[in-house]
């Protein structure tokens, strides 16, 4: 961290710096231990304090946050502005997930005396509101304005490639240069490397089915498969899920992956986990495709009319020339250190290049902070380690900090109490009592470890208990909040009530408390 006299130091450095420059000289490289820079001829006008590459969550907070602090900003963009993030990612799922949830609705609004029809999910319609969707957000996100404003220069030259350490050359054939260059160009979802393997679709592409599959398999039940399970099983399609791993989200807490795991075969998924493998797609005379997979050392086959490899997602760099820049890629993404620098001090990944958090929420601090560590020669990291996230499925399942295995390694002492959503009234007045909140906390109830919930609202509930483990509440100041009735949030309360009437945490683990249903 640096003080504040430090920040209007590097701040006037930065000035003097850019009025130098219009005078036609130009700052070397910052290095990395804080010596003010040597001067240089300039290279003109391609020449800028940061280039950042890449206009997702990440690049876009990196230049703002850079554009703020004084330092003459590029931005280079090979395709849209607003990334994975609006384009093809979190936004066009999310439209999906609601379309689902219209459905389901639909087809239970019988059951509120309301006479409907069987809703039929028209394809093309439904994309086509998605795309509207998308581009409402993208022209409320206005990157190009929000650049403009701040005197940030957005290159839409195509894509950028490193020729050196400092210099970049563009698809247009213009090169420009930067004393630092972040690098957050996201990633792309990863293809199996088996036969067959250009017959699937990946996640970015499923709006450009031709139709609603009648039946679609899903390889990977990680967040953005068992997304795609829920959308395509309320449309009506029969789903199968398919992945190598012993469970689903198998990130997740293992009462998620179980809880949502079970929904799913309630609701009519095959769901295959522990997989020796995926082995081949095959295109059949009908024009389905025919997926063969390894179980228990035996092959079985199974014919579906769409196939998606929601399998992983490396960064984006193959075609970055990082070689040029003597940086080495390692499992598939470009390896920083906690403040984001490269193995070439000057050079940052953020966002999902460097493979770490791939999430948006992850992708604006990072960036904030690499700019910061760009432009004042500083040595931020993002402000804490909590990072919640979860999933639009059915039921909706989220998460932060430990989970119980992860708590119980490090403390088997440490406290866990689990309240079903049968005991939250609102969720029984809404027919939603599918779910449950659990919180862990340290063995003197201090400190809360990690929340995971399945439900209604459950990312907004994790998204509250994020906000207390952030400002550091204990679990009695929790258990003492009021909650208004009847909400989701109010199972919050009831867990830290039953977190704090948890047994004095001796045994191996404690037990599920299931509390009063009177004050929620
Ligand atoms: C289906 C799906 C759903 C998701 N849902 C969620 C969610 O609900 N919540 C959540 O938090 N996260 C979600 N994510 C993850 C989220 O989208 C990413 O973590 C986030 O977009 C990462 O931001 P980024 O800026 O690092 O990269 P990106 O958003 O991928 O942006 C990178 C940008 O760099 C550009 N680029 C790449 N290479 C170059 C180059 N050489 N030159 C110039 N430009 C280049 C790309 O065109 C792109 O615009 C989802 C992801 C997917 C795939
Ligand atoms: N709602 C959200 O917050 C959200 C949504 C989507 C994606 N994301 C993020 O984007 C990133 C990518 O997510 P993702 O789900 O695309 O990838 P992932 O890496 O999280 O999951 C990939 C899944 O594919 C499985 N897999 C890998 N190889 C396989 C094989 N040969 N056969 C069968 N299964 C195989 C893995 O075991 C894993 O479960 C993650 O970091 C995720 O958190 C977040």
């Amino acid at each position: 961290m640096w003080s504040l006299n430090d920040i209007l130091l590097r701040i006037a450095n930065s000035m003097v710096t850019r009025i130098a420059r219009s005078h036609g000289v130009v700052s070397a490289p910052p290095k990395s231990e804080g010596v003010i820079p040597v001067m240089e001829l300039t290279k003109g006008r391609d020449h800028y304090d940061l280039v950042v590459i890449g206009a997702g969550p990440a690049g876009t907070s990196a230049a703002i946050r850079a554009a703020e602090l004084g330092a003459r900003v590029a931005v280079v963009e090979a395709s849209r502005t607003g990334g994975t993030c609006v384009n093809t990612g979190c936004v066009p799922t999310r439209v999906l997930a609601k379309t689902a949830r219209l459905v389901r609705e639909v087809r239970l609004a019988h059951k509120y005396g309301i006479a409907i029809s069987a809703p039929e999910v028209q394809w093309n319609a439904t994309v086509t509101r998605v795309r509207a969707t998308v581009d409402k957000v993208r022209s409320l996100k206005d990157e190009p304005g929000r650049f403009s404003a701040l005197g940030i220069e957005l290159i839409l030259d195509g894509r950028a490639r490193f020729v050196d350490t400092t210099t970049l050359a563009l698809d247009s054939g213009r090169r420009i240069t930067g004393d630092s260059v972040i690098i957050a160009v996201g990633g792309h979802s990863r293809r199996l490397p088996i036969p067959g393997a250009e017959l699937a679709t990946v996640p970015e592409h499923v709006l450009d089915l031709p139709s609603l599959p009648r039946r679609i398999a899903i390889i990977g039940a990680g967040n953005t498969g068992a997304q795609l399970v829920t959308v395509f099983s309320a449309f009506g399609s029969q789903v199968a899920l398919l992945d190598v791993a012993p469970r689903i989200l198998a990130a997740s807490d293992s009462d998620i992956s179980a809880a949502v795991s079970t929904a799913f075969v309630e609701q009519g998924v095959a769901v295959h986990t522990g997989l020796d493998g995926v082995e081949s797609l095959t295109r059949s005379a009908d024009g389905s495709i025919m997926l063969t997979w390894r179980s228990g050392g035996e092959p079985v086959s199974a014919d579906f009319d769409a196939v998606v490899m929601a399998t992983g997602w490396p960064a984006d760099v193959d075609d970055l020339g990082l070689e040029n820049a003597g940086i080495t890629v390692v499992r598939s993404s470009i390896p920083v250190d906690q403040y984001f620098r490269s193995a070439v001090p000057h050079i940052y990944a953020v966002g999902d290049a460097n493979g770490r958090d791939m999430l948006v929420q992850a992708a604006h601090f990072e960036g904030e902070a690499a700019a910061e560590n760009a432009v004042l020669d500083a040595n931020r990291r993002t402000p804490h380690h909590l990072l919640p996230a979860g999933g639009f499925t059915d039921p909706d399942y989220a998460g932060v900090g430990l989970t119980e295995e992860q708590a119980r390694q490090r403390d088997r002492h440490c406290v866990v109490a689990t309240v079903p959503y049968t005991e939250l009234d609102r969720a029984v007045i809404d027919d939603r009592a599918r779910g449950f909140l659990k919180l862990i906390a340290d063995r003197r109830r201090e400190l809360i470890l990690g929340a995971h919930a399945v439900g209604e609202n459950a990312i907004e509930v994790v998204q509250s208990v994020t906000t207390a483990m952030a400002a550091g509440i204990d679990v009695s100041t929790l258990a003492g909040v009021k909650f208004a009735y009847p909400t989701y949030s109010a199972v919050i309360g009831l867990a830290a009530r039953a977190l704090l009437a948890e047994r004095a945490p001796l045994a191996e683990h404690s037990e599920v408390h299931t509390s009063s249903p009177a004050a929620n």
